[in-house]
């Protein structure tokens, strides 16, 4: 999943610019894994990206959205699974049983919105290589000629904006199976590389920039390396192209090149990049991105696990970009739903410590996990978000902070006393993590 060969022919410097304040400022985003997969959607809930061996990893994979390709793999259970269920149908029929009949874009950009999300990536097309557009060569494998015969894209992204968020587009720019097959079903990060190929994913993303204008351009796993120079079809065009319709416009760090506006971790994986200046980690409320019916509450963040993940990232100066996996029919699964309507009621009450925060300076406080507290700033006030009741004392050190003048962000005042080199709190009964502001003095504010 991570970039590959750099290609240093290419001179980035007259795109790179200042990451657009809204993408750091915004910390949630709602990334949206919807496709055939979603008809069968099974897999073996094995354990996150990262912290499985490739080897079990290939036969055991828990992303539901690689069905087509784990089922490719004699032994694995998932094709098993297949033969048992489905017996030989072709993974294209699961196009055609994808009927999409409870989307409610509308209903999805609400839930989005209430969870505390401020941009939506949904994928456009996923390693299948079926657009949820009607994507120029793709001939009626999308979404408009068959299954649930419409414009995915155009719906949700009226629905999200409707709702003032952002919307951004995810797309599979490395692997793509129904123009190269498998390859090697063992090597799955074998990745088509020719011309051909970087033309007609070319195409297809300046294709999404001049009909849908997206916020996010989230490209995966690499772009094709015969796409990666100056010519009209290069990247460096397309980057270009897609600034000058999208002046706030960001593209993350997929591209297996040195541009890039953020970069990206995936679950454990790739946490390396979480040290860059604007980064964003990307997870499933569960192991996988697409729907899994396999996965229970033991696989799923549950709403309290979900806000310490994001506060987590955002003390360290990250967003989290959170997956949904909808059901075929358009369905947000209730498990997924509980946690993003858990998660939005808390950010209702403590957003103030996450929309627009950034990390503390360490020299103010840092992190403890007993008690688990994590610290936050705007550049007026610091952010202790405790997750424990009752009297609680934190280490935090530096006279640039009002210590005695601390509240909730809803206002409600905390009775702290300094101690020895720190402070102790007596915090509210919460349901999940307490916040408690402190005025800063203006010397020490977030990192730049
Ligand atoms: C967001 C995730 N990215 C990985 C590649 N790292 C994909 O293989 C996976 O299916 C999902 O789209």
């Amino acid at each position: 999943c991570e970039a590959g060969p750099v290609d240093d022919a290419v001179d980035w410097t007259d795109l790179t610019r200042p990451t657009p304040a809204w993408f750091p400022a915004a910390r949630l985003g709602i990334f949206v894994h919807w496709g055939a997969y979603s008809v069968p959607a099974w897999a073996e809930p094995t354990g996150e990206l990262g912290t499985i061996d490739e080897a079990t990893w290939v036969r055991h994979n828990p992303y539901a959205e690689w069905y087509w390709h784990t089922i490719q793999l004699p032994g694995a259970p998932a094709r098993e699974h297949h033969r048992t269920v489905w017996g030989d149908r072709p993974y294209d029929d699961f196009l055609d049983l994808w009927k999409a009949e409870s989307f409610d874009a509308a209903a999805w950009a609400r839930l989005f919105r209430q969870a505390g999300a401020r941009y939506v990536v949904l994928v456009t097309k996923h390693h299948d290589g079926i657009a949820l557009w009607d994507a120029p060569g793709t001939g009626t494998r999308n979404t408009v000629h068959r299954g649930p015969q419409r414009d995915l894209v155009a719906e949700l992204a009226a629905a999200v904006r409707a709702e003032g968020l952002r919307f951004g587009t995810y797309y599979s720019g490395g692997l793509d199976w129904s123009v190269t097959g498998f390859l090697d079903p063992e090597q799955p990060l074998l990745r088509p590389n020719d011309a051909a190929y970087a033309a007609y994913a070319a195409v297809h993303v300046r294709d999404l920039v001049d009909r849908y204008a997206p916020d996010v351009l989230w490209n995966d796993i690499e772009w094709p390396d015969a796409g990666k120079h100056r010519g009209r079809l290069g990247l460096h065009e397309l980057f270009r192209h897609y600034y000058d319709a999208v002046a706030e416009g960001v593209v993350n760090d997929r591209w297996g090149e040195t541009h890039w506006d953020y970069r990206t971790s995936e679950y454990q994986h790739a946490r390396e990049n979480e040290s860059a200046a604007v980064w964003e980690n990307n997870r499933g409320i569960g192991l996988s991105f697409g729907y899994n019916q396999v996965e229970g509450p033991e696989h799923s963040l549950d709403a309290h696990a979900a806000v310490r993940h994001l506060v987590d990232v955002v003390s360290r100066g990250g967003n989290l970009l959170l997956d949904v996996g909808p059901t075929a029919a358009g369905e947000i699964p209730e498990l997924q739903r509980r946690t993003l309507e858990g998660l939005g009621a808390w950010l209702a009450a403590n957003g103030g410590a996450v929309h627009g925060a950034a990390p503390l300076s360490p020299a103010v406080a840092t992190a403890s996990d007993e008690p688990w507290v994590r610290w936050t700033a705007t550049p007026t006030t610091a952010y202790a978000v405790v997750d424990a009741a009752g009297d609680v004392t934190v280490r935090a050190d530096h006279d640039a902070v009002d210590w005695a003048a601390s509240r909730t962000p809803a206002g409600t005042a905390v009775e702290a006393q300094p101690v020895d080199g720190g402070l102790a709190l007596r915090l509210p009964p919460a349901d999940g993590p307490a916040v408690v502001g402190f005025p800063l003095a203006g010397t020490v504010g977030p990192r730049a």
